[in-house]
């Protein structure tokens, strides 16, 4: 219980600077302000607000999460949104994207426990086999994968999409021109009303893609896709080292079999993940990857 437990339950829609836009449960969106440093909230958080003024609002609590997808450098914790059911990883034949990048989002998905299909679109570029090749290890952890071509067919990809969104929360992540905002306008026609309402509630004129923005995608409000601006450095900093090779599947196949308990998988003599590096089993770039992970997260800062 807490003492403002009588206060209405609103939905973080989208979050702006220190402002926030809140939908409560009759759908209406308003502008709201946090009380103070407690209420601050991201996209998908649950607030106890009450009204200030004629339309807008004060943040007076938020709600316990069920989980929180994040970023972390040295310097800066960056929240992508709170209590999501899945996280859509969207990757495209064209631009190549970053091994080391789909690695951190998804060692931050696995820290936050939350689960994560990875989505290749532009399957109708030539590319796509040498990218399905880059994905195989990815495949062969058995994360679900699907492939799309959102523009080249679009009813295929809706029909690949619409069963495995529905009822969930989606955080949609990926880097840029790999066709997030064709998802969003493929599955939400009346997305740009969507964010245009938002934008005359803030006075800011027109959408900026600097912030993550809530979506229904159904009328009754129950299917969600939460799109997030692109980000260049995807640091992992909440990871303890040693908590690292076990967000990391492959790795943690092979970690048991390790003679020391406490093997870092570098230069341990009986590495059972270095021997499966050597037997094919773990694919080299994974491993190059997660070295390089480890050792800046055991870097002394300054
Ligand atoms: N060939 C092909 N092109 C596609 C497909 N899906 C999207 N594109 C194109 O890829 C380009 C980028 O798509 P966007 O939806 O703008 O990508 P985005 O991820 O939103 O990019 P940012 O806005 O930069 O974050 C556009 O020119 C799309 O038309 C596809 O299935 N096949
Ligand atoms: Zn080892």
């Amino acid at each position: 219980m807490s003492r403002f437990d009588h206060l209405d339950i609103g939905l973080v829609v989208r979050g702006h600077g220190r402002h926030y836009i809140v939908e409560s449960q009759d759908g209406l969106r308003r502008v709201c302000h946090p009380r103070g440093k407690k209420s601050d909230c991201v996209v998908g958080d649950l607030v106890r607000w009450a009204p200030s003024g004629s339309d807008e609002g004060v943040v007076e609590a938020v709600e316990p999460r069920r989980n929180l997808l994040f970023r972390q450098d040295e310097w800066k914790t960056k929240s992508f949104a709170a209590n999501v059911d899945q996280l859509l990883i969207l990757v495209g034949v064209e631009p190549v994207f970053s091994e080391t990048q789909l690695c951190r989002a998804l060692i931050a998905a696995e820290a936050a426990d939350i689960s994560t299909t990875i989505a290749l679109n532009k399957i109708d570029l030539p590319g796509t086999p040498s990218a399905r090749e880059r994905l195989a290890p990815y495949r062969a952890m058995e994360l679900p994968m699907m492939e799309l071509a959102l523009t080249a067919d679009r009813e295929g990809s809706a029909a690949l999409l619409t069963p495995w969104l529905a009822g969930k929360k989606t955080f949609v992540m990926g880097p840029s021109g790999t066709g997030k905002s064709t998802l969003i306008n493929l599955l939400i026609p009346d997305a740009k009303a969507q964010v245009g309402e938002i934008s005359v509630a803030l006075n800011s004129g027109r959408h900026t893609t600097t912030t993550t923005q809530w979506y229904w995608v159904d009328a009754e409000r129950q299917t969600a896709l939460i799109d997030s601006p692109g980000f260049q450095e995807f640091g992992v900093k909440q990871v303890e080292p040693m908590q690292l090779p076990l967000l990391m599947p492959d790795l943690r196949k092979h970690a048991g079999n390790c003679r020391f308990y406490n093997c870092t998988h570098q230069h341990e003599p009986g590495c059972g993940v270095r021997d499966a590096v050597e037997a094919g089993l773990i694919s080299a770039s994974r491993y190059r990857i997660y070295g390089e992970i480890l050792a800046e997260l055991t870097s002394k800062r300054w």
